[in-house]
Order: C-alpha cells, then structure tokens, then sequence
C-alpha cells in the first residue's frame, strides 16, 4: 500500500511498521456484516488454550484479523502506546468510548488490573457487539473487573456519574468520531474531568478528527472566545466517512458547551492502524483549572 513503512522486523511504536503482523485490508463493508459472530465462534473453539489468559486471547484475536477478515481494533501498536499510559497513570477505574469486539476492552482492562486499579468500563451503542465483548471478556478471565454498559457513549457517562462516579481518571476515546468532543464537552460539565485526568484518542491521524484535535490544543482563552460564536454542528470538518461512519450521523446536542476553564497539554503520538496505515493516538492530560474568570 502507499504511504506504509514496512519492515519485517521493527519492535511496536517506532517509525516502521511490521508487515508481517498486518491486519487483512479494510474492506468497503468492514463491520456488522457476521463477521463479529465468526470472531466469537473462532475465540470459543481455541477456548480450552486461551481461556483465563488477556493475552492469549487477544493474540488469538489478532490471529483471526490476519487471517481471516480484517477488524476495527486499536491493535498491539497504538495498543501499546495506551497500555505504557496505564501503567504510568495506573488509573484506578478507566473508561473506554467504544467497545466493538472487546479487544482494547481486553488490552486496557488487564492493564488497569495489573496496575492495581478497581473497574474498567466498556461504552458501546450496539447491544449485538456488547454481548461480543462481555463473552471475550469472560474468555480472558476479566468477567468481574470489566463492566460493559450498552448504549450511546452520553447516557453511559451520565449514568456512571448518576452512580457517583466524581472523576475520570483515564478515558480511551474510539467510537462515534464527531461524539469525541461532544462527550468530552459533556465530562467537562460534568464535573468529571479534573486536574489528572488523562485522555487518549484513537484514530486522530485515520480517519481523522480536527474538531477535537482543535479542541484539546487550544488554549483556555480561545475556547472562551469560540463559546461567544456561533456553534457549529460536530458533523462539520470530517474528512471521508468519519462523520456517518457507524451506519448513520448519531444525534449531538449543540448544547453541550463544556468548561472553557480547563487546561489540556496535548501531544500527538504516531503509530499505525493493525493494517499498517499511519495514524496516531492524541495524548491529553489535563493540568488543572484556570481562576483568573
Ligand atoms: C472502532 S470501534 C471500537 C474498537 C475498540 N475500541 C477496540 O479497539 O477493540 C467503534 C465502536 O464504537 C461504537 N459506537 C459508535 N458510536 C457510539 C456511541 N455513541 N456510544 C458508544 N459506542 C459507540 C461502535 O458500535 C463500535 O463498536
């Protein structure tokens, strides 16, 4: 493919991919077409090998993606750039925005576990891929440390903060890609993103997602001033399909105008897709909140 580096033998995380570890190509159709049912049914027949073990279970899953059809996860590169924040931050409860099959669900969930942390939540819309990555998971032996909450990323926050939850410690951002700066907007108002909180956002770089990369790097000044213009839809500046890309454009409130008072520092981290396309993770930490009004 053009525009890949490629090399046999290049470690995760440097400037080459390695090719041999590449992902079946992207097809037109990518998803929701049976596929998700065969991965299930692949994972269940090497059960008595992988079962009770994270890592056996997501290799098998990388197995599947190779050879047989491509699928939508984060991959052991940019993976791994999530799973060396884990043990950094060493979160005590994290949430991930998007959970599909269950593989960075699985990756990021036996992180924050081995960190010592207490709960990992797994957002995801689709009931279908949600019942996928709670039988995954109880594959892994993660069963009680992982908890999957069906239904829009917006309504899970809201519900966890219902339930008290009073900070974010690590959010993995990876679904509805115009929802990234909505529901972090909505974690603003909140009152969930607080001096620490640490973001990381998936596929900034493919498909892409200027508003939210806009958002995180700006100052406190500039998004006070934005706040004083006209909202513009979060559907807008999306490159390709980004924006109807789960099947349709989900609705966002225009309502939610976040906290302008937070300070982000903001830094792009590049790695590749599993199918050896450039992309990159978005590394946010925020700092604290401005006073001076
Ligand atoms: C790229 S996949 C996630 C891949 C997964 N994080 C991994 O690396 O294994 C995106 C997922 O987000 C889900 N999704 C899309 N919009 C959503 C929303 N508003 N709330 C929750 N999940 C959503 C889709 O159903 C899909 O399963």
């Amino acid at each position: 493919m053009p525009g890949i580096l490629v090399s046999d033998d290049a470690p995760a995380n440097t400037t080459q991919f390695e090719k041999s570890k590449a992902y079946a190509e992207q097809e037109d159709t990518f998803f929701d077409d049976g596929r998700e049912e065969e991965l299930v049914e692949f994972i269940q027949k090497r059960s008595e090998q992988v079962s009770g073990s994270p890592s056996k279970v997501l290799q098998a899953i990388d197995e599947f993606a190779r050879t047989q059809k491509y699928l939508m996860n984060v991959g052991e590169d940019k993976g791994k750039i999530v799973t060396d924040l884990i043990r950094e931050v060493a979160p005590g409860t994290m949430i991930e925005l998007g959970g599909y099959c269950g593989y960075s669900t699985i990756l990021f969930g036996a992180a924050v576990r081995d960190a010592g942390g207490k709960k990992y939540y797994s957002l995801e819309r689709s009931p279908k891929f949600a019942k996928v990555i709670t039988t995954l998971v109880a594959i892994a032996g993660l069963g009680d440390f992982v908890e999957v909450i069906v239904g829009p990323s917006d309504e899970g926050i809201k519900k966890l903060h219902a339930q008290g939850l009073q900070k974010i410690e690590m959010l993995f951002l990876d679904h509805y890609k115009p929802a990234y700066t909505t529901d972090l907007k909505l974690s603003e108002e909140l009152g969930l993103i607080q001096k620490g909180t640490v973001l990381a956002a998936d596929n900034v770089i493919k498909p892409g997602n200027p508003p939210y990369l806009e958002y995180v790097r700006s100052s406190v000044a500039q998004k006070k001033l934005r706040l004083t213009q006209a909202a513009k839809p979060d559907t807008e500046n999306f490159p390709g399909r980004a924006a109807t890309q789960y099947s349709k454009v989900e609705d966002l409130s225009m309502d939610v105008k976040g906290n302008p008072h937070l300070i982000y520092e903001s830094r792009l981290v590049d790695s590749f897709e599993p199918t050896g396309v450039p992309d990159g993770v978005e590394i946010t930490r925020c700092l604290g909140v401005d006073e001076s009004g």
